[in-house]
């Protein structure tokens, strides 16, 4: 990384790098947040590497249950990378190599006897552009409660009198419900789901992470491609799901780490966890003079 020399106002001196950021030591206490309550995902330097690029350097952060964190920082700062490390996805890229560990409710997740499946089921995804399946609304939510074996209504299951049609009905009305879709689809159930706007497409792909009942909800960037109507239905939707769910977001966008989010995490160029606190003390009154220069909009 290359850097230019500069005095600062207060008569130190600084390193400009090529990001717009200064220079600064990172201290280990600016990241300590703590918390009441259970950590949900407990992670413990954290390095992932695309071949030899590190994407994130040395990350450890505790992420409290039943609450929204909100990771934020500059394009190409790590976090969707980190992100994906909370649920093994980055295992799906060919040349991703994560080292250190991501305890789960105490258990960690890059332990050998990991079964895939379940961790991805326990943590949901919801990803920027929304991606439902080409189906009914219906099948879209009842789809991984069916390939789990939760589900059945088969002919087979009608004949052995072991039909879950009732079940099926009453899942898809909870998780449309809370998602904040039900009123707005419960006539056109059988509809393809891919006739919904965008905005309603997107709660449907939250409604569909909901029905096979996890414990963690993942989400890159819900709303960016969503218009603001879209976004503020969005955003009050993950407010309400931290009631019962530990919400990990990641966003571009500062007002809406700011809105919804309890607390917050700020990743910078490198991938370095820089900054973690309280959302309130994050945009308030950083520890880290770069975050406030990024909140503040002087890179970025
Ligand atoms: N599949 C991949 N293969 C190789 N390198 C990757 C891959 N995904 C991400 N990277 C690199 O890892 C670094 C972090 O990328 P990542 O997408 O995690 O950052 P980000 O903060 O989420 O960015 P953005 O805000 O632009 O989405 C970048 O240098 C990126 O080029």
């Amino acid at each position: 990384m290359s850097s230019n020399r500069q005095i600062d106002t207060d008569g130190t001196d600084s390193q400009l790098t090529t990001s717009g950021e200064t220079d600064e030591a990172v201290e280990d206490a600016w990241s300590d947040y703590q918390f009441e309550g259970e950590a949900k995902l407990s992670v413990e330097d954290l390095d992932v590497y695309y071949g030899d690029e590190q994407a994130i350097q040395s990350v450890s952060m505790d992420i409290p249950e039943e609450s929204v964190t909100a990771l934020i920082g500059p394009s190409g700062c790590g976090k969707s990378t980190f992100l994906r490390s909370l649920n093994r996805m980055n295992d799906r890229i060919g040349s991703a190599r994560v080292a250190g560990t991501v305890e789960f409710d105490g258990e960690n997740i890059y332990g050998g006897r990991t079964n895939l499946v379940e961790l991805r089921k326990r943590i949901g995804m919801v990803f920027q552009a929304p991606n439902p399946f080409p189906k009914s609304i219906r099948d879209n939510i009842s789809y991984g409660p069916r390939k789990h074996g939760d589900l059945d209504t088969s002919l087979l299951a009608r004949l052995l009198g072991r039909d879950d049609t009732d079940d099926e009905d009453a899942l898809v009305e909870r998780c449309l419900k809370q998602a904040a879709l039900w009123d707005e689809v419960n006539e056109r159930l059988d509809d393809n789901a891919l006739g919904l706007s965008g905005g309603q497409q997107q709660r449907l792909c939250i409604a569909r992470c909901l029905a096979v009942d996890p414990d963690v909800i993942l989400m890159d960037e819900p709303a960016s491609a969503l218009d603001p109507i879209a976004t503020a239905k969005i955003e009050d939707l993950i407010e309400q799901l931290a009631a019962d769910y530990t919400v990990v977001v990641v966003t571009h966008n500062m007002q809406q780490a700011a809105r919804i989010s309890d607390q917050t995490a700020v990743f910078l160029t490198g991938g370095e966890l820089v900054e973690y606190d309280r959302t309130e003390k994050i945009f308030e009154d950083p520890e880290s003079q770069r975050v406030d220069d990024y909140i503040t909009g002087k890179f970025g």
